[in-house]
Formats: structure tokens, sequence, C-alpha cells
């Protein structure tokens, strides 16, 4: 068990300073992949990297099974350190070394035999699907490969705990998945506990069984995913769990017309908030009202039990009918707004 207890921090610069942690407590349990998610400067970084204290907290403490890191002399706590892998964004690999002496550099400050190296730098290129590139150097590789080796390298002392520092956010969408499934089968197969931060909820949504979410240094929420998401009234939790790139087509947002005249219908934008689900959404207008809907634009997020998104709806009823389904929305507080007439 992992317990990060009311830890804080304040950087000063100059004359300023700025609280980047304010008594952040969580605990993490063995075995788990806990997600802390926030937006840029909430203090995610300085947060994680609190955990293998290489950034020491003004108070609080970092208990790891009962032993608390922030009391440890400078050889004890680079004892303890070995047993925490760390990946970052950028990688971190060594340019001069290949992709075998990059595995290869912990257990070489470990002093360990070469035998047991070469045993142990093989096994692990073969858990990222490496094998292959054992010779070759970083600058030959993809983002994803980089980042596979920087896995390695962090299992090479067997840690219990994997800090991961943003470890998806350079690499595309795709790669991204790849990596994080990668994450799944390291932690599922080698019982290693996973600590991540992130901006995105779909890297939570991927492989986090917790999830805190951290603004301006403060934990304002922890817990599982949809008890997250329950809390969708939170302005802060809200940003992160509707999306926000649907938008009206631009072929249609030329057609836009002001007001309503013969022969045009109310283009609606409608905020799925958990309340509604999209298909009961379409069901209510098309089967409860009967009335015909031209569906533009939608981008739907299915959370836990709950969908949250964004759609461009025109209804093509008659006026009277269009109003009646708008009022069902407006008593059952689906948020809806008349951007015009198509
Ligand atoms: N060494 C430092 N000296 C001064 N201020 C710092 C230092 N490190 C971080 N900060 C400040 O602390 C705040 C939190 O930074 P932190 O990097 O932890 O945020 P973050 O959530 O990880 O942001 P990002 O997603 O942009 O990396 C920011 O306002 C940042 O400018």
């Amino acid at each position: 068990m992992i317990e990060i207890k009311n830890i804080s921090k304040t950087f000063h610069q100059e004359k300023q300073s700025f609280k980047a942690l304010d008594e952040v407590s969580l605990n993490i349990e063995q075995g788990d992949i806990v997600g802390i998610i926030g937006f840029s400067g909430a203090g995610k970084s300085t947060l994680i990297r609190s955990v293998n204290l290489l950034e020491k907290p003004d108070q609080g403490q970092i208990i790891i099974n009962g032993k608390d890191l922030t009391t440890l002399n400078n050889r004890e706590l680079a004892r303890e350190r070995k047993k925490i892998g760390m990946i970052f964004q950028h990688f971190n690999l060594l340019s001069s070394r290949t992709v075998f002496d990059n595995v290869a550099l912990p257990l070489e400050l470990d002093n360990t035999s070469k035998s047991e190296i070469a045993e142990k730098v093989n096994q692990l290129l073969k858990v990222v699907g490496l094998e292959d590139k054992a010779k070759d150097y970083p600058k030959s590789l993809s983002g994803g490969q980089k980042q596979r080796v920087a896995i390695a390298r962090a299992l090479a002392n067997d840690p219990y705990l994997l800090l991961c520092d943003e470890a998806t956010s350079a690499l595309d969408p795709v790669t991204t998945q790849s990596i994080l499934q990668l994450l799944k089968d390291i932690n599922q197969r080698l019982k290693i506990t996973i600590l991540l931060i992130t901006h995105e909820m779909d890297v939570i949504k991927a492989i986090c069984n917790h999830v805190a979410v951290i603004d301006k240094g403060k934990l304002i929420a922890k817990g599982t995913l949809e008890e997250i998401v329950s809390n969708k009234e939170n302005p802060i939790i809200k940003q992160f769990i509707i999306p926000k790139t649907a938008t009206i087509p631009q072929s249609l947002s030329s057609q836009l017309q002001p007001e309503l005249s013969v022969g045009l219908f109310p283009l609606l934008e409608i905020e799925l908030n958990g309340q509604i689900s999209f298909e009961q959404l379409l069901s209510v207008v098309h089967s409860d009202y009967k009335i015909p809907y031209k569906l533009f634009s939608a981008e739907v997020e299915y959370l836990g039990k709950s969908n949250f998104g964004k759609l461009f709806l025109s209804l093509q009823g008659g006026s009277d009918e269009n109003e009646k389904v708008i009022q069902y929305f407006n008593q059952n507080n689906i948020q809806n707004t008349i951007k015009g007439y198509v």
C-alpha cells in the first residue's frame, strides 16, 4: 500500500512563491492502476515526482509498505528508489547507447554481472516486444518503440511501483493505446502497481481502476471512474468528461438562418450529461413524439454507465410538435440551445 499523506509543496522564485501542491492525500492499493488527471499546471508532475522524492515535499509523508520515505537518508532512499520505476513523456533515453545498453544501465549501476544483465535485458526486451531492436540506437526508433525501451529500463530492477509521467502524451492515438495495453499487461503479469498522470480522459478510461482529479494543487475528487463521473456537476470534472469537439459542420453553418421561416427547422445543440442516453434521446424524438429528425453531428463518450457528449440535431416536425420536444428536454434537464434554423 502506498500512502501519499498530506503533501504540500511551494516553489519559490525570486520574490514570488507558488503553491504547487496543497495538502494532497491519496492511498494506492497494491496491484492497482491509478490515474491522476488535471489540466496543465495543476500540479500533476510535482505530485508524481514527490512519490519517489525527486521533488521533496515541504510537508507530508510518502509511506510505502509502512516505511516513510521522507525520513530516509540518501543511501536508504537510493535503495528504495530502485524499486520504483519511472517513465517520462520524452522517454529520456541515452542516445549514445543501444537499446540493449539503455535497458542495461540500471543493472550496470547496481554492479550486476554481465551474464545476468544479458539474461535480464533480453527477457525485458521480450516483455516489451523489442527483441529484434537490441542493437539499434534510439534515433532509429519510433516514439512508441522508444517508450517501450524506457519501460523495459524502468522494469530492470523489478520494481513494485511504476510511475508514469505523461508517458503517452508525445504519441499518436494508436501508439498511445498500444503503450497503455503494454502497461496493463505489465500490471497484470508482473503485479506491478502503476501510478500515472495525464491530462487525457482516454488514458484513464483505457487502463485505470481508480482516478484522482487534481486542480490548482488540490485533489478535488478521487474514486472509481463511475464515482468521479457521478460528480459531473463539478465544473472541473465536467470539462474532462464532456467532449468539446463536436461542432456544426461547415457546410451547415453557412446555411444557418437566425429566424424561423417557412420550410426551415430548428437546429438544436444538445448536451448529453449523463441524464439520458444518446439512444434514448433519439427514441424520445422519433418514437414518443413521432417527429422526424436529422442528426448532423454527434460526439458521444461512454463513461461507466453514463454517456456524455454533444449533438447537433434538427427537429423536422411542425413548429408545435418541435416545441413539445424542446419542452420535454427542458423539463428533464437536457441542456439544449437553438443555434439557428436550416
Ligand atoms: N521547479 C519549479 N520552480 C518553480 N515553479 C515550478 C517548478 N516546478 C513546477 N512549478 C510550478 O508549479 C505548478 C505545477 O507544475 P506541474 O509541472 O506540477 O504541473 P502539471 O500539472 O504537471 O502541468 P503540465 O501538465 O503542464 O506538465 C506550475 O504552475 C509550475 O509552473
